[in-house]
């Protein structure tokens, strides 16, 4: 088969295609693959805050139209960007293992959140990181930055900011890793949920596709990924507020960390919570089943705390 692979333009996007590409190649020599760069709205408008836009998915609405006229067969998108519910006609694949889900600082100066001094200036448009970093550090002063992440350390330097925050595994991707000054372990900073996961979109008639990508799923990263978008899909989430969720399977349990807050980062609530142990013959509906289960569980958590904060 001659399968044509659609995704975004930025260097991000393409670089992460390219490598889903060549993981397909290796596990299938006789198929081919075809990048097709598509741009979206969210391409488009490189100035307005992301906050702003207004609606959902703006980095991801054009591609899934391709995907169900059929103009390309797979998509590759970053798991964290997709909204928390998908297309109708569309699924996703299992996941694929997931990379460092940690976010990092990029510092000009300094060489960890603490060496930072008072008031010093960190660039990040995401609610999330803001008000999390402003948590360990309440002096810092937060401003907004866009624009890709290239874009964004080149930002940190032209405007003089101290540090920024972004993703290690979107640095790691496009080869910069040693430009991260230091890792923020996620019991400080909650991930966003899926962070460091791709999101490999197919119409939902296409088995065959489909049955060749989930041969290449990782386990533990899609029953991980399930649970976090689960919280992130009952919190009622979006990316005007402050969520993030991070799951990881120890001792053969789910162990979830989340937290959510108000727009204004006012209040703040942070869970950790714990599923039973895991029948090692648990099939998929089971599992979904665990994860809508422990995600509720976090979200209960969460709404007691921010209610009795009132
Ligand atoms: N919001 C932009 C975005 N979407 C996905 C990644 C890379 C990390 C990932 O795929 O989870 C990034 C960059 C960043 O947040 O630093």
């Amino acid at each position: 088969m001659r399968y044509r692979v659609g995704t975004r333009g930025s260097k991000l996007a393409l670089a992460q295609t390219k490598r889903v590409i060549e993981k397909l190649k290796s596990a299938f020599p006789e198929d081919e693959f075809d990048v097709v760069i598509i741009k979206t709205t969210g391409d488009m408008d490189q100035k307005s805050r992301l906050d702003q836009i207004g609606s959902k998915g703006i980095f991801v609405k054009e591609i899934e139209e391709e995907l169900l006229e059929e103009k390309i067969h797979l998509a590759v998108h970053s798991m964290k960007d997709m909204p928390d519910t998908t297309a109708d006609g569309l699924i996703f694949a299992k996941a694929w293992k997931r990379e460092d889900p940690r976010d990092v600082l990029i510092l000009r100066e300094a060489v960890s959140v603490d060496d930072l001094p008072k008031g010093a200036v960190i660039g990040t448009g995401s609610k999330r990181r803001k008000y999390q970093l402003l948590k360990i550090r309440p002096d810092l002063n937060i401003v907004g930055i866009r624009g890709n992440v290239d874009t964004r350390i080149r930002k940190m330097q032209e405007e003089e900011m101290d540090g920024i925050v972004l993703a290690a595994a979107g640095i790691n991707r496009l080869g910069r890793e040693q430009e991260i000054t230091c890792y923020l372990e996620p019991d400080q900073m909650i991930p966003a949920p899926a962070q460091g996961t791709l999101a490999l979109e197919v119409k939902a008639d296409n088995i065959q596709l489909i049955r060749k990508l989930n041969r290449l799923s990782d386990q533990e990263t899609d029953i991980c990924v399930k649970a976090e978008r689960q919280f992130l899909k009952q919190i009622g989430g979006s990316c005007h507020l402050p969520v993030g969720a991070y799951c990881k399977i120890q001792d053969e349990k789910l162990i979830l960390r989340a937290m959510f807050g108000t727009e204004d980062g006012k209040k703040l609530a942070y869970t950790k919570v714990e599923s039973t142990v895991l029948n090692k013959i648990e099939d998929s509906s089971q599992i979904d089943e665990i994860c809508r289960q422990i995600a509720r569980e976090a979200v209960e958590k969460i709404q007691i705390q921010l209610s009795h904060e009132e």
